[in-house]
């Protein structure tokens, strides 16, 4: 039998990079699809790359016809909640006129399998948490609103014409390969993380913290952090989900469990030795206050079950790429 093989956008990225070497180590040809605006070229290590934009749909066409992918997987998209605030136009281009020319290019070329990123941002601030499925979306920044328009097309692409998806609502990724061999490398980054790992290691000269006013017990914000690893096996599964004739649906991506922002500063001291110097900021505009899944439905569905997402295992993989020593 040939091996599967599965157009991976965005594959060049954090999530993407982390998720095509598992496809490979599962049997799966990943074809990485990126444009490098926030990837890099080092990240492609487990399948062909191919360097071209989402927005390009006749080069799309091509390169789908000259790999014929079983599925693609859509990581590509801008991706920053801050920056969709300050620039919207960059949003509704990438991710809503991208997706819309990745979509059509799938309709031309008979590719009928997606599974696509979205994101907890398009629940916006839910009214009881933790966040399951039916959760009405109502997304508070841009970047949510961009991601929730995708999911849409999705449902109505899938509705109309021959297509199957699995839409994968990730909450906080974060980690590196349990292996060593990938990280989270991003240039500006912004994430809170590696950020944290930065002021520790003393490259930046403190974490900045946006808004210890919040209505959490601490006052920070509250995020369910999921380690990469875990996020790529997700896809594995979705995959073999709709590779047997599984339905569409959207599933959490959580562990269930929320931490704040001093709680996660307080494991990277206990891991590292050493402490996060912060400063307190206003809040950013667009981050909700407490953000965590109920995970049971991508169980349920996929026989997803996360097995890096503890706070520790996250700082322990994530803190040697910053430099950082962990404790034993
Ligand atoms: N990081 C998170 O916590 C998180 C949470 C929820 C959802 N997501 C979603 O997961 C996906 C991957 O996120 P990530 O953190 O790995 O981000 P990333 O920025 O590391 O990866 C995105 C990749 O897409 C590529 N790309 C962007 N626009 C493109 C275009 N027009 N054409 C081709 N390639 C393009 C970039 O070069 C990059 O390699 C995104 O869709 C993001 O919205 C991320
Ligand atoms: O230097 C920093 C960076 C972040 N934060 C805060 O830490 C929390 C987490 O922020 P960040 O790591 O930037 O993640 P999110 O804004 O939650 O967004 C990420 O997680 C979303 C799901 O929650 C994804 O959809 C996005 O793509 C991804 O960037 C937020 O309260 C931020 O305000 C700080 O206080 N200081």
């Amino acid at each position: 039998m040939v091996a599967p093989r599965i157009l991976v956008t965005g594959g060049a990225g954090y999530i993407g990079s982390h998720t095509a070497k598992l496809l490979r180590l599962e049997g799966i040809e990943p074809v990485v699809y990126d444009n490098l605006t926030t990837g890099n070229r080092s990240a492609v290590r487990w399948g062909p790359f191919v360097q071209g934009d989402i927005l390009d749909g006749r080069r799309l066409i091509e390169v789908i016809e000259a790999h014929q992918p079983d599925a693609v997987i859509h990581f590509a998209a801008s991706a920053y909640v801050g920056e969709s605030v300050a620039d919207p136009a960059k949003y509704y281009n990438n991710n809503v006129r991208g997706t819309l020319s990745l979509l059509d290019a799938c309709r031309q070329t008979g590719v009928d399998k997606v599974i696509f990123s979205s994101s907890c941002a398009t629940y916006g601030v839910p009214a009881v948490l933790p966040i399951d499925e039916a959760t009405p979306q109502a997304p508070i920044n841009p970047y949510g609103k961009t991601k929730l328009v995708a999911e849409h097309m999705l449902a109505d692409y899938a509705a109309a014409f021959a297509l199957n998806y699995v839409s994968l609502r990730y909450f906080n990724a974060c980690g590196a390969d349990p292996e060593g061999d990938l990280g989270e490398w991003h240039d500006p980054e912004t994430h809170l993380i590696p950020r944290a790992l930065m002021a520790a290691a003393g490259r930046i000269p403190h974490l900045e913290i946006f808004g210890e006013d919040y209505d959490t017990p601490d006052g920070t914000c509250v995020r369910d952090y999921i380690h990469v690893a875990d996020l790529a096996s997700a896809h594995v599964l979705a995959y073999r989900h709709l590779a047997k004739g599984g339905g569409n649906v959207a599933l959490n991506l959580g562990t269930g469990r929320g931490f704040s922002i001093k709680e996660v500063l307080r494991t990277i001291g206990e891991i590292t030795g050493h402490d996060v110097p912060v400063v307190f900021r206003r809040r950013r505009a667009g981050d909700p206050p407490a953000l965590y899944a109920d995970a049971g439905l991508a169980c349920r569905t996929l026989g997803f079950l996360p097995r890096y997402s503890d706070l520790e295992t996250i700082v322990r993989t994530a803190a040697p790429f910053f430099g950082l020593e962990v404790r034993s």
